[in-house]
């Protein structure tokens, strides 16, 4: 029986959950109200689901790909995504995402939290809020939030009592470096080589534009990636298919299921009282370089509901 859920939700949700190919709802909470939302980059790629923790803090899940995957990476409406998460309280995103694995001890089913970001898309995705005559410049030099992976690190018991290992910048001592490629072809192993040279940990194709959006909207972000592939760059092995990296999904969403409830265990107290998600308030207010005079009213108006009240519309 499907249930019809309230369509407004009037708390705002701090806390959002993107899920990636395999991930499409958040089974192990209750949903309480379905948000369809329209921003003035259009609509999300699936609606918005808030389910409630056990202690009744809501929560915001949406599903990058839509929930029958019918968007591939580079059509993800990621300004959307981000701009109709912001609008409704978000201060901190949790992004779930299958990732082809180029580090031998990095093995299929493994989970990762990426602390960089090699941007190999081809600039062919909308990648920022400023355009238009409204010029501004994001830092994007730590692109994902350390408080918040703090956090998130704290849950790698529930992972690894089920056999699962949770590499993070602490248990490899350096970066992990993610790969950002286009796709939606996987890379040749020409290409799979090279990154392995680059020092790079993990491939997708869904990291940019988010990341950066996500950094623009002041919302604190971080990627965890979930191995289900060593991509081309094994000789002598078939390079991945989609079939492999489904196949391995498919085992593996119990462990994300069970990570994102160990997870909301800790966050849920540190966003409450402030001490995530608050670290980029403020942070693109002197970020544009255009005098205000010479914005267009349509791009202030844009741009109020992302950030409201930083650019007048006098
Ligand atoms: C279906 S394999 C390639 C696909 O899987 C990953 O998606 P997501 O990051 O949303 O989990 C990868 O980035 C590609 O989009
Ligand atoms: N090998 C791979 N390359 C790009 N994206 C992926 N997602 C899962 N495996 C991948």
């Amino acid at each position: 029986m499907t249930v019809t859920l309230p369509s407004t939700f009037d708390e705002p949700v701090l806390l959002g959950v993107i899920g990636g190919t395999g991930l499409y709802h958040l089974e192990s909470l209750t949903p309480v109200a379905r948000l369809t939302i329209s921003t003035p980059w259009g609509h999300p790629s699936s609606p918005i689901t808030i389910s409630r923790t056990k202690t009744g803090f809501p929560i915001a899940f949406l599903a990058r790909h839509g929930v029958h995957h019918q968007f591939n990476p580079t059509e993800v409406p990621s300004r959307a995504n981000i701009a109709a998460l912001k609008y409704i309280g978000v201060r901190a995103i949790i992004a779930f995402s299958a990732v082809g694995s180029l580090r031998e001890h990095i093995r299929p089913r493994d989970f990762v939290l990426p602390t960089q970001i090699i941007d190999r898309t081809k600039g062919i995705r909308p990648s920022t809020f400023f355009e238009n005559g409204m010029v501004g410049h994001v830092a994007f030099g730590d692109p994902f939030d350390e408080k918040l992976a703090a956090v998130i690190s704290k849950a790698a018991p529930v992972l690894e009592s089920n056999g699962v290992k949770l590499h993070t910048k602490t248990t490899e001592g350096k970066d992990l470096t993610l790969v950002c490629m286009e796709g939606p072809a996987f890379s040749t192993r020409a290409e799979s080589h090279m990154y392995r040279s680059f020092g790079a940990s993990v491939i997708n194709m869904s990291c940019i534009p988010e990341a950066k959006l996500a950094k623009e909207a002041e919302i604190s972000y971080q990627m965890i990636c979930m191995s289900t592939d060593y991509d081309a760059w094994r000789e002598g092995e078939e390079a991945v298919t989609v079939e492999t990296v489904v196949g391995h999904l498919k085992a593996n969403s119990q462990n994300a299921h069970n990570f994102t409830e160990a997870i909301l265990d800790y966050l849920e107290e540190e966003i409450k009282a402030g001490t995530v998600g608050r670290s980029l308030e403020g942070s693109m207010k002197y970020s544009v370089s255009t005098a205000s005079s010479q914005i267009s009213r349509a791009m202030l108006e844009k741009m109020h509901y992302l950030l409201p009240g930083y650019w007048s519309l006098e």
